[in-house]
């Protein structure tokens, strides 16, 4: 079974409280001279057909991304499944492709390794070779049922919602790099200096 880019939505989800960045909005954070979540729609935009952003706080901000902005129905940070939903109610694609706002170095053939190994109506996760990158995948929009099923019962682990479904893993542990996320700001001063001392076709 194969699937093009044209059936899926990216949900770039920037929901987030960003508690160990000082509770900034990390979508909005700088990076290398632009904000985060530029770095994830370039590196995106040429790999699906739609993109959704996923925002609890400064929309407007956001909207200036010329994409559709939609905060959660789940009020008080319910965490990154609330998104997953969001996105599924939102979209008019057959899948979506979740991404966190905080990933700046996605590659890209991302969709095309995640495409290669849908079946089914399975899930298909990123994995890195050392552990699974559960808010990178491809996720059917017939899931939504499920998913609300889920949310309602007080749940919120990914990994427990994937497991009451068909998962495959998409293989990344040549690239494992690619997953880096800013979550304080050491590792935000860390990363940008190391690309900096980067050679450039390197
Ligand atoms: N829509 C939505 N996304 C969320 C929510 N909580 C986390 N996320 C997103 O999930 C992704 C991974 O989460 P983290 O890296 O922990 O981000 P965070 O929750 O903002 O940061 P911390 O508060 O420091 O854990 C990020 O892209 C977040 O924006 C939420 O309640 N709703
Ligand atoms: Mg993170």
């Amino acid at each position: 079974m194969t699937i093009n880019k044209n059936q899926i939505t990216a949900v770039i989800l920037a929901g987030g409280k960003g508690s160990r960045l000082g509770g900034q909005d990390k979508g909005l954070v700088d990076y290398q001279n632009k904000p985060l979540i530029e770095h994830v729609l370039e590196k995106i935009e040429p790999q699906v057909g739609q993109i959704i952003i996923n925002a609890n706080r400064n929309q407007d901000e956001y909207a200036k991304f010329k994409h559709p902005v939609i905060s959660d129905e789940l009020s008080d940070f319910q965490g990154p499944l609330a998104g997953f939903l969001t996105g599924m109610k939102t979209c008019n694609t057959d899948y979506i492709l979740t991404l966190p706002c905080d990933g700046p170095d996605l590659p890209d053939d991302l969709v095309s390794r995640l495409i290669s190994e849908v079946q089914n109506n399975n899930i298909v996760v990123a994995h890195d070779g050392k552990r699974l990158q559960p808010v990178h995948a491809l996720i059917p929009t017939s899931l939504i049922e499920s998913l609300e099923d889920f949310l309602a019962n007080g749940d919120r682990k990914i990994d427990l919602w994937y497991a009451q479904h068909s998962m495959a893993t998409a293989d990344f542990s040549d690239k494992p790099e690619v997953f880096f996320n800013v979550n304080t700001e050491e590792q935000r001063q860390q990363h940008q200096q190391q690309q900096q001392g980067k050679p450039q076709n390197g």
